[in-house]
């Protein structure tokens, strides 16, 4: 099982032993290790009902003004209400997303890779072409939806193209083996992205579970779908308008499950300051921000995240 991930280099685990992501060993050593198992009605992982998050069609920016803009505002609402929302016609094709999959069958291990070392492949081989076409695909849909997100603030997010790079942002491929203990066991534990945004795909297995009201809900997985959550650095950006909402991957009992994050983050030398006043956050540079959450996993073995960075009267 993963701890709370640190998306910008090397990740934090609960247990540093542990490869990255959990593999069938963990499981299999923590479930001959563990004499009691929690019991499956323990609160905590009682069967949740699966709730389909905001549905918004990318079609609608290339229509007529009032469909743009009725998207545009789907877009901030969801960001603010839910911290996560849900795409279609993304811009990715069926056929890219399923080669996606296939490859990932094939891989013994987890990909966390630059966009930067990416695009720098060669793409002879058929695994770095499909995750080339993946991934610049995918970089221009966060870049267009943190567009959309700045300029509902009311601003121009040249700061963001400015300061999300290829070689800052990455690309993670997820792999969950089937784990006996589950749904007692998660395959990432509760966090928060520590970036502005992230695009996730998931496959049909499901997992991902959200807070929403104060409550945890299990995600419906939409293969065809790519799911958008906002991450820490937007939520500081936009002064708390958008919501870096708490998430975990709760581990399938039998089947394996496939997920693809791409992570838009800035370089670390990137100040981030809220572009409303009085701002709830103290400005930090990312690299700050991300040393503070190594420290924490470090030394508490969870992330504190923004609450760390408050300006004292909040
Ligand atoms: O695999 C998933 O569905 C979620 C992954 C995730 O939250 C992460 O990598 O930060
Ligand atoms: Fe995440």
């Amino acid at each position: 099982m993963m701890n709370a991930p640190d998306h910008t280099d090397q990740r934090v685990r609960m247990d540093e032993s542990s490869p990255d992501p959990p593999f069938q060993e963990t499981y299999k050593t923590l479930f001959n290790n563990l004499t009691q198992t929690a019991p499956k009605n323990f609160p905590q992982f009682s069967v949740m009902e699966e709730i389909e998050l905001p549905l918004i069609d990318l079609n609608k920016l290339d229509l007529g003004d009032s469909e743009r803009e009725s998207c545009k505002k789907q877009i901030a609402r969801a960001s603010q209400e839910w911290g996560f929302f849900q795409v279609i016609n993304h811009g990715i094709s069926v056929e890219i997303l399923e080669k996606m999959r296939r490859e990932q069958l094939s891989w013994s291990e987890a990909f966390h890779v630059s966009l930067s070392d990416i695009l720098g492949s060669d793409g002879l081989d058929n695994l770095s072409s499909t995750m080339e076409q993946y991934a610049t695909t995918v970089s221009e849909l966060a870049q267009k939806l943190a567009d959309i997100l700045a300029e509902k603030m009311g601003h121009k997010s040249v700061f963001i193209k400015e300061t999300c790079l290829p070689s800052t942002c990455y690309l993670r491929m997820n792999r969950y083996p089937p784990c006996p203990m589950s749904p007692q066991m998660f395959g990432i534990m509760p966090h928060t992205d520590s970036d502005f945004l992230t695009v996730l795909h998931q496959d049909h297995i499901g997992g991902l579970q959200l807070v929403k009201d104060g409550k945890w809900i299990a995600v419906k997985p939409n293969p065809k779908a790519l799911i958008i959550n906002i991450g820490d650095l937007f939520q500081a950006w936009s002064n708390n308008v958008y919501k870096s909402v708490e998430h975990r991957v709760v581990a399938n009992e039998l089947k394996e499950r496939y997920s693809t994050a791409y992570f838009l983050c800035p370089s670390y030398d990137t100040v981030i300051q809220s572009c409303i006043e009085p701002s709830v956050y103290k400005r930090f540079s990312f690299g700050e921000y991300r040393q503070q959450v190594q420290e924490d996993v470090k030394c508490l073995g969870y992330k504190i995240g923004l609450p760390r960075f408050l300006v004292p009267s909040h």
